[in-house]
């Protein structure tokens, strides 16, 4: 569903990554580990098409991301959640309408159950009246996932969703981040949290893939 051959990417200057090849088959699960700035937020960009490589192919479900227009792109970014780093939601609006928004802003319908049902699942139902601000890091966190599954995406690519989250919080967002994968979604976490890998691989089979050196290498036996 998301494959890369040989790529490299950087932001004007010398590349930042380079000769990665990877495919993510469905119903994987990722860790994404590597030192802060090793490039781990832009390698989870070019697997939603928020940057495009330098050289090398991405396809994205069948899909040559070069050769994709902007609805293509839009369209394919219904398939794929993105849990960002520095979640950003909208403070005028409460959170079930933020967690509803990527079907409002695409046109869609809202199927209230639905989004009960969501809201419910990570948590938040005390909170779905409650403005951003009002919450706390970790229900943020879990607003984040919720809006980012709000399409019913095949993948979901988290950008340290427990950043800075308590152990306990932690250990909740990946229960609900192993749940989606059980469900047969594809999931890709980038961390730097190793106790939260070991803690996952005690309950689902992950790999492990860590860039350093501005390669993307298989880590995990080690962990
Ligand atoms: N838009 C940009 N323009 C120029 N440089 C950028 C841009 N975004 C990121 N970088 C640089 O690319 C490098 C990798 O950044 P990236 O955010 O991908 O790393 P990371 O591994 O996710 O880091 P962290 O763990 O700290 O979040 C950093 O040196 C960063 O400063």
């Amino acid at each position: 569903m998301i494959e890369l051959q040989n790529v490299a990417v950087g932001y004007g200057g010398a590349d930042l990554l380079a000769e990665m090849t990877l495919k993510l088959v469905p119903g994987s699960f990722h860790f994404l580990t590597g030192p802060s700035g090793a490039g781990k937020t832009t390698f989870l960009k070019l697997c939603y098409a928020e940057l495009l490589p330098s050289t090398g192919f991405i396809g994205l479900f069948g899909q040559d991301v070069r050769l994709m227009g902007r609805d293509d792109i839009a369209r394919t970014r219904q398939r794929i959640g993105v849990v960002h780093q520095d979640c950003q939601f909208l403070d005028h609006l409460p959170v079930a309408e933020n967690i509803a928004l990527p079907l409002t802003v695409a046109g869609r319908h809202v199927d209230i159950g639905e989004l009960k049902e969501l809201i419910s699942w990570v948590g938040l139902r005390a909170q779905s009246t409650a403005l951003p601000p009002q919450l706390s890091g970790g229900e943020r966190q879990r607003a984040a996932l919720a809006r980012a599954v709000m399409t019913s995406p095949e993948v979901i690519l988290a950008d340290e969703p427990t950043g800075n989250l308590d152990w306990e919080m932690s250990l909740r967002l990946l229960s609900l981040l192993v749940e989606l994968n059980k469900m047969g979604k594809t999931v890709v976490i980038a961390t730097h949290d190793l106790n939260l890998i070991r803690q996952a691989k005690t309950q689902i089979s992950a790999r492990v893939l860590r860039i350093a050196g501005r390669r993307l290498h298989l880590a995990g036996a080690d962990l």
